[in-house]
């Protein structure tokens, strides 16, 4: 191995997530939108970043690209050095099941299974997986949710929905947590608790990545990102 491949080795190491000039467009009838224009970033390994940026600046589009839920039209997304875009959906689909976490607003959870379920269902498909999936007794503590783990989703409260989520997304032990506003409808005390469990995996030596307008998570973050008309600001 050469010096610079050496280097490049444990670069690919540090980092999480790495996103390379990402471009995604959107075209309704004669009209294109360009959600996304050249977006470049990274997480390290142990880092939270968040991204901010007023509504319509790309942010959701930049979750889905990162998350192997939408394709950029260029540019490439890597998680744990593997690249995740440019691929078949069924391979996007196997390699996020492994590799990342997503908390999204409109929810994670599938309507018909409980908790405990939901939870075991992300964990048979991230099968294959290096490391054991994590303990669902553990990730239930980690949550709060213990005495909760034979609800159905639409038995729980908001913060308790938002905290089972939270749980789903983080069952395959995800090399990066992807949040959409994860914060989003919780009281104070429930919100704290999530912001520590964000922040306990990237003790855990995992990305984080939110996407965000609420202040607490901006100062929770060890970077922020401002991202506007589809450009992260310099
Ligand atoms: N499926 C789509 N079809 C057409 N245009 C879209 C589509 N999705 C997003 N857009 C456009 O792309 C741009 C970025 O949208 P996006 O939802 O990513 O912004 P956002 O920052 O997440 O906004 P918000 O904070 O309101 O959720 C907007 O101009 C939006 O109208």
């Amino acid at each position: 191995m050469t010096t610079a491949s050496v280097a490049a080795a444990r670069a690919d190491e540090a980092t999480a997530l790495d996103a390379r000039e990402l471009y995604r467009f959107f075209r309704t009838g004669e009209e294109e939108t360009l959600a996304l224009r050249g977006v470049s970033l990274h997480v390290r390994r142990g880092e939270t970043v968040a991204v901010v940026g007023p509504s319509g600046s790309g942010k959701s589009t930049l979750l889905a690209c990162l998350a192997g839920l939408d394709e950029p039209a260029g540019g490439c997304v890597r998680v744990g050095g593997e690249r995740i875009s440019h691929r078949p959906e069924a391979q996007r689909a196997r390699l996020r099941a492994r590799r990342v976490g997503v908390l999204l607003q409109s929810g994670n959870l599938i309507a018909h299974l409980n908790v405990w379920e939901n939870i075991r269902l992300a964990q048979a498909a991230a099968r294959g997986r290096r490391s054991g999936a994590p303990d669902i007794a553990a990730l239930l503590d980690g949550v709060g949710l213990r005495g909760r783990a034979h609800a159905l989703p639409h038995e729980l409260a908001g913060g308790e929905l938002a905290r089972a989520g939270l749980a789903v997304a983080l069952a395959n032990d995800p090399d990066v947590l992807l949040a959409d506003e994860p914060t989003g409808e919780l009281d104070g005390r429930t919100e704290q608790r999530v912001l520590d469990l964000l922040k306990s995996r990237a003790d855990a030596g995992r990305g984080v990545l939110v996407v965000t307008h609420n202040t607490e998570v901006v100062g929770f973050a060890d970077r922020v990102l401002v991202l506007r008309d589809g450009r992260i600001q310099p």
